[in-house]
């Protein structure tokens, strides 16, 4: 695919040659661009940014001269490019590495923020994740926004992944005929039914999207909605049709999650055999496969057996074969099976949303608790979701509580934080996102200087020797980075595993995470403290580090002097040293 981008050319031996260019972009394997002006010495390190923030430098193995005026190929292939957003480059040069963020962000896509320029927005505040709910929308228009967050990442050097999160089947009302909400009343009588009304509602009737729902209910039942928001008695049954009186008025919000109870219980009759992913998740996770997303967040997990039948499933169907398996814990089964379904997860989120209309309201937060611990241990990023910054959906500040809130979630040292409505359908999208920002900053900040040398006990869980001897380099220059004060852990990494062994260890200092493949690069955006570049590499680590030193130091992110760790995946090695 060839661009037309404007380049400033610059390099390091002649300052004063510097040159723009409007040439052809190439995506790999090679990009060519000329150069007017000879320079006079080798090695040539040649930086190039487009005019819209984006760059990369490129050492050149060898350029041609052709006498004087005459233009000069510049041939850099793939393998001595380096490739990381503005952003995190600004970062990294105004702040030094102490303060880049270690907590990860996801903002789920909306109306609000489905426009290039609106995810540009959100990438420039942080965005390391987007996020698109396959309960509301066509797969047209998430595909748009997918297509829109993939132009971004090329055009722009980011690494924003794409995640994909079901439906999932539980019981849930229909979308109330295009009304954005709906009053029930105490002392009203509702039909909740599986009849489908359309547009031509009835006053209050409500669908619901699950057959057996008459049947299962029993008069005398309690119906929540959204775990308590709106609750009603089941008073008769006719039919199709289940008539309920509200005791407790409130706002009924479209596709609101529904649960009934029975003597302070919740009834989980056949509903609990309802599938977690239904007909149309598989669908759904097709067409995810097929645009090639970074994670399928499975909603409404109830054991690791859907975990692994759809881990087998993308494994036979993906053309790279990786796509990482998120489960959502939001329901009694999922905390019932909880090690087991993490252990067959690539990761998990604690959706606290349903969760909270699922469990006691006051038992969210241990649970919460024990979900990024039992995540932590076992070496699987976690996200903390829902309700985050809940009342900026409508105000410009959030409130005390929900600032209390992220800092405990960072405190517990997720790998990331994740906005709902806030950046979907919210007035404040990316003031949402600055909250989170200087909330995980500050914490982080309050972790280095207060509870420097707090270890967690990790435990073992490497299965071969070579995943052992990984593992004990990981859990070692993590130690090291720790007592050394070192300024940055680097980690060569084919497919991520290091890193993500780094990670677990959440040192005091960054890590720079080195992949050759953009999917890996992607993915490893979601976890904590890694700074993912592409960059290609050889077996050989003296070359690789000189390689990335000379890169890192044209930009200005890195300085003769830093004190650097450096391990590797390829030659199971760990190294110190002073940047030259
Ligand atoms: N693609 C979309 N189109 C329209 N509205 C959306 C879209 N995605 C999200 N929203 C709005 O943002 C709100 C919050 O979004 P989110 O996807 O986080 O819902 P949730 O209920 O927390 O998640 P889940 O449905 O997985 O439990 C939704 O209730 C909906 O109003
Ligand atoms: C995110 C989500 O699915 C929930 O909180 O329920
Ligand atoms: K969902
Ligand atoms: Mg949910």
């Amino acid at each position: 695919m060839a661009q037309s981008l404007s380049f400033f050319v610059s390099t390091s031996h002649s300052p004063d040659f510097t040159h723009s260019y409007t040439k052809p972009f190439l995506q790999n394997p090679n990009r060519l661009f000329s150069l007017t002006k000879p320079p006079k010495q080798s090695p040539l390190i040649l930086s190039a940014s487009t005019d819209n923030g984006s760059g990369f430098t490129a050492v050149t193995p060898e350029y041609e001269t052709a006498n004087g005026t005459s233009p000069v190929a510049v041939l850099a292939d793939s393998s001595s490019i380096i490739e990381v957003d503005a952003v995190t480059e600004a970062e990294l040069k105004e702040n030094g590495f102490r303060s880049t963020r270690r907590t990860k962000v996801v903002c789920t896509i909306g109306p609000v923020t489905s426009g290039f320029e609106e995810l540009e927005a959100l990438a420039v505040g942080g965005m390391n994740v987007a996020r698109i709910n396959m309960c509301h929308g066509t797969r047209e228009w998430h595909k748009s926004v997918i297509e829109k967050v993939r132009r971004l990442n090329e055009e722009k050097g980011y690494a924003v992944a794409v995640m994909m999160d079901t439906e999932g089947s539980e019981i849930h009302m229909g979308d109330l005929g295009g009304a954005p909400s709906v009053k029930a009343e105490d002392g009203e009588v509702w039909t909740f039914s599986v009849r489908a009304y359309e547009s031509l509602r009835p006053e209050r009737a409500i669908t619901v999207n699950y057959d057996g729902f008459a049947e299962d209910v029993k008069v005398g039942d309690e119906l929540l909605v959204d775990g308590g928001m709106v609750r009603f008695e089941v008073i008769e049954k006719i039919g199709p049709d289940v008539k309920c009186l509200c005791t407790d008025p409130g706002l009924l919000l479209p596709r609101a999650n529904l649960t009934f109870w029975r003597d302070g219980s919740l009834v989980r009759e056949r509903n609990a055999m309802l599938p977690t992913i239904s007909s149309k998740d598989w669908l759904d996770i097709d067409f995810g496969i097929a645009e090639g997303v970074d994670f399928i967040a499975v909603s409404f997990v109830k054991s690791a057996e859907v975990i692994n039948h759809l881990k087998s499933y993308i494994k036979a169907r993906s053309r790279d074969g990786d796509i990482a398996v998120v489960a959502k814990i939001e329901s009694v089964d999922s905390l019932r099976n909880l090690e087991e379904i993490i252990q067959a997860s690539d990761g998990a989120m604690v959706a606290r949303g349903d969760l909270g209309a699922q469990i006691p309201l006051e038992q969210v937060p241990l649970a919460q608790q024990r979900i990024v611990e039992t995540c932590r241990q076992l070496n699987k990023p976690v996200i903390v979701a829902s309700q985050l910054l809940e009342s900026m959906i409508e105000y410009p500040t959030p409130t005390r509580a929900e600032v209390a809130d992220v800092s405990e979630a960072v405190r517990q040292r997720a790998d990331a934080l994740m906005l709902s409505g806030e950046s979907a359908m919210g007035q404040f999208p990316d003031k949402a996102l600055t909250v989170l920002r200087s909330v995980s900053l500050r914490i982080e900040k309050w972790w280095r200087e207060e509870k420097r040398r707090e270890v967690m006990d990790l435990p073992d869980i490497a299965s071969s020797l070579s995943d052992s001897i990984s593992e004990e380099i990981c859990n070692s220059a993590a130690k090291m980075a720790n007592n050394l004060e070192v300024d940055a852990l680097f980690v060569y990494t084919k497919n991520g595993e290091m890193a993500s062994l780094l990670s677990r260890n959440r040192p005091n200092c960054p890590i720079f995470a080195f992949t050759e493949d953009v999917s890996v690069r992607r993915r490893l955006n979601l976890q904590w403290g890694l700074i993912p570049f592409r960059l290609g590499f050889s077996d050989d680590m003296e070359s690789n580090l000189n390689k990335t030193f000379a890169l890192l130091k044209a930009r200005g992110m890195i300085k003769s002097g830093d004190l650097v760790i450096a391990v590797s995946d390829m030659l199971q090695s760990i190294q110190v040293m002073n940047v030259p």
